[in-house]
């Protein structure tokens, strides 16, 4: 076999404060993220998100010191699992590609192209998959494949979609979440709260996104692979923006828990391997909140993945069998049809109603757009009226 690479594919996060601001800009310039019915829209509308949520995201990030610790695990989860490869007799380089922050996916190909790397495993840090995170990736990754016809030529790939089934990440899982447990003086006692990060209903329901289905078996197979007594709930957090998330919302379940007089929670993360703000800020410091306020005292979590030993082996194994089987090519990989719109919802009530709030946010957007267009331009209809 020829050079071989590895890419982990993995988010992203803003490194200094002054880096949030370009971040969202990023992120809500994604069409796998919000997908309007105009494209020259999206644009407009990521600046205006970006410009309008900055603020609160930067005083977010600096309850965890002030950037994302998500490029530093993941180099590290790189390094460690180019170690475990090197160790198992396969070697193979290892690159990062970010999908809205440093190093951009875009960056990680060009060094790959440099490399002459002939096998490419494609490995996205997400353990199941949705259209807005390995999804998203893999588009770009196509866009590059299609525009340079030497990619294809020089680059054999190898197409990992998800891998939430694993036996080994399941391990890994459960001896985290059993050195927990634990801790506590009564461990069978320990409610355990699964906590996803959510999408909207209708990546689920009209774009065909598998995300929630293999959230659910992924849960199931955690608490098989634990093998202890204890009850469970499932949930989904760091819902943004109008529309209707997957249910049950993590302060909603929380809080039905407070009500049932549970004490001991242990939240269990389980759509990212890494510490990110969602767990560090929102999860320990947000949802401890909520969970308090609901009468909750005893409010822990499991920590994430990051290097852990068992995991890397996991990802090292599945490297080796992914370059010595058939794997998925981008064509496979569900996606939106063209003409979806993610977001907002558009179905109709009367009322203070969410969808009335959408189109609320739609006029005011289009306004906002029409002022700036009659400040830089010097046209338009309040300087034909006299106001401007
Ligand atoms: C599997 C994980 C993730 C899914 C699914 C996902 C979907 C999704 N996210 C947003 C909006 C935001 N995400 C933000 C940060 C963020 N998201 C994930 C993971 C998933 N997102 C991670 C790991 C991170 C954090 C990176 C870090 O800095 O540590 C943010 C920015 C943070 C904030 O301002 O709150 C936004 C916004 C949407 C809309 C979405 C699905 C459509
Ligand atoms: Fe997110």
């Amino acid at each position: 076999m020829g050079r071989v690479g590895v890419l982990l594919l993995n988010l992203g996060g803003p490194e200094k404060l002054e880096d949030v601001r370009p971040f969202l800009f990023n992120l809500f310039s994604d069409p796998e993220i919000i997908r309007l019915p105009v494209t020259w829209l999206q644009k407009p509308l990521a600046w205006f998100i970006s410009t309008s949520r900055y603020k609160k995201s930067q005083e977010n990030y600096k309850q965890i010191g002030g950037g994302s610790p998500l490029r530093r695990i993941t180099e590290e989860q790189a390094r460690a699992l180019e170690a475990k490869l090197e160790e198992k007799g396969q070697p193979a380089k290892i690159y990062v590609g970010m999908r809205y922050w440093y190093p951009f996916t875009e960056d990680a190909i060009a060094e790959i192209k440099k490399d002459k790397i002939e096998h490419l495993v494609i490995l996205p840090l997400y353990p199941q998959f949705s259209i807005s995170t390995s999804g998203s990736s893999f588009r770009v990754l196509e866009g590059l494949w299609e525009e340079d016809a030497a990619l294809g030529d020089k680059v054999n790939y190898s197409l990992i979609s998800s891998w939430y089934d694993r036996p080994g990440y399941l391990q890994a899982m459960a001896d985290l979440i059993a050195k927990e447990l634990d801790k506590y003086e009564n461990p069978n006692d320990v409610h355990l709260f699964f906590s996803a990060h959510g999408v909207p209903v209708s990546y689920v329901e009209e774009a065909g996104d598998p995300y929630q289905r293999e959230i659910e078996a992924c849960t199931s197979l955690i608490v098989q692979t634990l093998n202890r007594p204890n009850a469970h709930t499932l949930a989904y957090q760091s819902r943004v923006g109008p529309v209707e998330w997957l249910q049950p919302y993590t302060e909603d379940a929380l809080q039905e828990l407070g009500e049932k007089n549970i004490n001991d929670v242990l939240v269990v993360p389980i759509s990212f391997v890494s510490e990110h703000i969602e767990t560090l800020q929102e999860i320990d410091i947000e949802y401890r909140e909520v969970a308090e306020e609901a009468g909750i005292h005893n409010f822990r979590r499991v920590p994430a993945l990051d290097t852990h030993p068992g995991f890397i082996n996991d990802l090292a194994e599945l490297t080796i069998e992914s370059l010595n089987n058939p794997s998925q090519k981008f064509a496979d990989v569900v996606r939106p049809s063209e003409r979806l719109k993610m977001y907002p919802q558009e179905r109709w009530e009367m009322g203070i109603t969410t969808s009335a709030e959408v189109w609320n946010g739609r006029f005011a957007m289009l306004g906002f757009i029409a002022l700036l267009f009659e400040l830089f331009s010097g046209k338009g209809i309040l300087h034909a009226i006299g106001i401007l």
